[in-house]
């Protein structure tokens, strides 16, 4: 049986990587709509390629030129237009949007009882309660893309969670890892692009240089396996070889490898419960595994990530301003208003001006969402 997938986010590094797996597939699985933002020239590939029914556009002057291009594709555009393919009939929509942008699609495409593939952390660390109480209610299943998420849901699967004592979610360092951070102070932006070891979206990998990203990893950790977050440890490795691991209340730690590679987690929630074999995959090298390194996290010298434990562990709306503030502060950081080190002050600022709310409805969390942005703002002026 052919999988009809919708992607949201295709024309980024996980939906490119995502139509890669498609393409190599093309008896597992079919396009059949998807998002994209601005790009238009990644937008023209994909419907030339893939014929899709319907394709979702920011601009909605962007979907009206398209449609005079590819008459017989259905074309929406903007927020309303990501929640109409979003829902649209499929076996699996993949949230591989960048940003909270991606919750409001994600619950609806829940309510409607849909397979999710979710790359989108932003919005589990936005709203994560929402859409986990949601897809029980509604009977919907969500399967992790991210790498370390996926390493820990088949390091789980077929364990009694019960029987599970921690996770430890890998992290390489980011960019930056072997400088002090008085270093830090005057890092350029191509400095922070040029991870060690992955190839990701500008936004995920200044969030690996600053270790929001392993920050909002643990908040998306305990959101999707339900673990305290006294539970849940971060060990730096620097060769993101072992993609994270769980211990078991025997001892026993079961860890997931393989090369650094996002096709190989997106195609396992795809084709979950089963898996497809990959001949493109560069295969492990197992004389690698000797060199392995290990370092325990340095919460001082990593300071984000001791921000995001205190957001998660005050939960409520604290992880919505955590997420925002730092999706505002890298935005500006990006642009070159503002250094590198002030992104975690502006999320600390955030977070220290912030009253949380307990148990916040979606009207409540898209508010803190929005207040948090213009926050940010008005702390440059
Ligand atoms: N890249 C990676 O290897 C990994 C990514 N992730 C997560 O996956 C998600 C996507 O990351 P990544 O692929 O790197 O991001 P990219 O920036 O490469 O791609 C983001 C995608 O979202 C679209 N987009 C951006 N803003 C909007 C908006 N406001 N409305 C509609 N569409 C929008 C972009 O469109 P366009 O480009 O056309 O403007 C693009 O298709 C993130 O949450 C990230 O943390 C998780 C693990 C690994
Ligand atoms: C590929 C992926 O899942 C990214 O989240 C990656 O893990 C970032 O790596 P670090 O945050 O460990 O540098
Ligand atoms: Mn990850």
């Amino acid at each position: 049986m052919v999988k009809k997938i919708i992607l949201l986010g295709a024309t980024g590094s996980i939906g490119v990587q995502t139509a890669d797996i498609i393409r190599e597939h093309p008896y597992e699985f079919s396009l059949i709509g998807f998002s994209a933002g601005k790009n238009m020239n990644i937008t023209r590939k994909l419907i030339a390629e893939f014929e899709p029914e319907i394709v979702c556009v920011q601009q909605s002057e962007d979907a009206k030129m398209l449609k005079a291009e590819y008459p017989a594709v259905s074309f929406v555009a903007g927020a309303d237009g990501l929640i109409e393919i979003a829902v649209r009939d499929a076996d699996i929509m993949v949230n591989a949007v960048l940003g909270s942008v991606g919750l409001e699609p994600t619950l609806e495409a829940i309510k409607l009882g849909r397979t999710i593939a979710i790359a989108n952390k932003e919005t589990l660390v936005t709203a994560g309660h929402l859409v986990m109480d949601s897809a029980r209610q509604y009977g919907a299943v969500i399967l992790p893309v991210d790498s370390e998420h996926s390493a820990l849901f088949q390091a789980l699967n077929g364990e009694k969670k019960e029987q599970a004592s921690r996770l430890i979610l890998t992290a390489s360092g980011g960019s930056f890892r072997d400088l002090t951070r008085d270093q830090l102070k005057n890092v350029t932006v191509q400095d922070a692009l040029n991870h060690p070891n992955w190839s990701m979206g500008s936004k995920i990998t200044i969030d690996s240089a600053t270790m929001v990203n392993k920050g909002l990893e643990v908040i998306e950790a305990h959101i999707l396996f339900d673990f305290a977050y006294a539970d849940i440890d971060v060990v730096l490795h620097r060769e993101s070889i072992i993609h994270s691991m769980v211990e078991f209340h025997d001892t026993s730690v079961m860890a997931q490898l393989g090369t650094p590679d996002m096709r190989v987690p997106i195609q396992y929630a795809l084709s979950y419960p089963d898996r497809l074999p990959r001949q493109q995959a560069k295969r492990l090298n197992l004389a690698e595994i000797g060199k392995l390194n290990f370092q325990e996290m340095d919460y001082k010298r990593f300071r984000a990530l001791q921000l995001a434990f205190d957001a998660g562990i005050a939960g409520g709306t604290m992880t919505a301003v955590l997420n925002a503030a730092n999706e505002q502060a890298v935005a500006l950081f990006l642009n070159e208003e503002i250094k590198f080190l002030q992104i975690e002050e502006i999320i600390e600022r955030a977070m220290d001006q912030h009253e949380v709310l307990a148990n916040p409805d979606l009207e409540t969390i898209l508010h803190v969402d929005a207040e948090t942005r213009k926050s940010v703002k008005n702390m440059l002026k």
